[in-house]
């Protein structure tokens, strides 16, 4: 049966114990348990949970290069309402299984030669993300154990804080003007929120990607680790937040964060027009394809 995105959305806060695999805008349930097992696993994610610490492990693996696509998007969204209702869970790591990447960014794909329609439905979808994990009162780390560039620096800076393989091949920002493309007010608000003003207006403009060293210089990122301990020191940093009191850690977040938010909240549709209008100019659709094709060159 089909669904659309936000009925999809809607329903998913009844499905705590019910096995979810999206596929093609589709969302199939079978009734293997989810909460029981301190396991769970979608086409794309894997979520180790343990119950004991209250902490879950959100492994990304979305081949090539975890692109997120609406299926995939619908797929995170789920699991992180899934995540943030469960009262067991008190902190998230999100963390990539795919090598060399944590995430390519938003799937450009979803945005190239897709109806108005589509690229709307697309648009929600990543706006019900970054709402979810910007607002989420789970203590949120991002363990960036490879590149991470636009949409997945956004993911990345909606976490409350980023521990980075300090790996040189690697590079992380918001490099959407390289596209030909502009982050939207959101994504600009969200890093101006991590690195400030003037590190944003530089990067923005010039659409940089920054290698670890760097990153860390500009506070991008929080710490830089060896590539296999990525997870172990997000694990270790998990445990200290961890100990803050929570309701005053989960106050100052949302006090820090909640302008932000409510400015997307109270603009959703808008925004949503706006980027549809946006997207599918010939000029901006032009320079996708280019930037595509640059991509593919590279690689041969
Ligand atoms: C007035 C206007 C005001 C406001 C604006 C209004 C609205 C806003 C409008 C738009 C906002 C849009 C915001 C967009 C955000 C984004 O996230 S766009 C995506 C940006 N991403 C990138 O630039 C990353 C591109 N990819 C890479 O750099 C590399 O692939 C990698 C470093 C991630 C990995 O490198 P490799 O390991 O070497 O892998 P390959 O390059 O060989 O890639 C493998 C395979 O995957 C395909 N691919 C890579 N990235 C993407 C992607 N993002 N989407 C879809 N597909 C991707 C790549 O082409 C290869 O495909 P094949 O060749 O194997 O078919």
């Amino acid at each position: 049966q089909k669904l659309t995105f936000s009925l999809k959305i809607a329903i998913s806060s009844s499905l705590s114990k019910i096995h979810l695999n999206v596929s093609h805008g589709r969302l199939c349930a079978s009734s293997t348990s989810f909460s029981q097992r301190n396991n769970s696993s979608s086409a794309n994610l894997k979520v180790d949970h343990d119950q004991t610490t209250g902490v879950a492990v959100m492994h990304m693996q979305s081949p090539p290069v975890n692109s997120l696509s609406l299926d995939f998007l619908t797929e995170i969204c789920i699991t992180l309402e899934k995540l943030e209702m469960d009262k067991g869970c008190r902190g998230l790591i999100i963390t990539s299984s795919q090598p060399k990447v944590f995430s390519a960014g938003l799937d450009i794909l979803e945005m190239y030669g897709k109806s108005p329609e589509r690229c709307g439905e697309f648009w929600k979808a990543v706006q019900e993300m970054w709402l979810k994990l910007y607002g989420s009162n789970m203590v949120t780390i991002a363990a960036i154990n490879g590149s991470s560039p636009a949409g997945g620096c956004l993911m990345s800076i909606t976490c409350d804080y980023r521990i980075m393989a300090d790996n040189p091949r690697y590079s992380i920002g918001l490099n959407e003007t390289m596209l030909g493309i502009v982050a939207p007010f959101w994504f600009k608000e969200t890093m101006v929120n991590t690195v400030g003003h003037r590190n944003t207006e530089i990067s923005l403009e010039l659409g940089l990607l920054y290698k670890p060293a760097e990153a860390l210089n500009i506070g991008l990122v929080d710490q830089l680790v060896p590539e296999d301990q990525v997870l172990s020191a997000a694990t270790q940093t998990m445990t200290k937040w961890l100990a803050i009191p929570e309701h005053a850690r989960q106050i100052t977040k949302s006090m820090m964060r909640k302008s932000t938010i409510e400015k997307l909240r109270s603009n959703r549709e808008a925004d949503i027009q706006n980027f549809v209008n946006f997207i599918t100019k010939e000029s901006i659709q032009k320079s996708l394809r280019m930037y595509m094709e640059m991509l593919k060159q590279k690689k041969a």
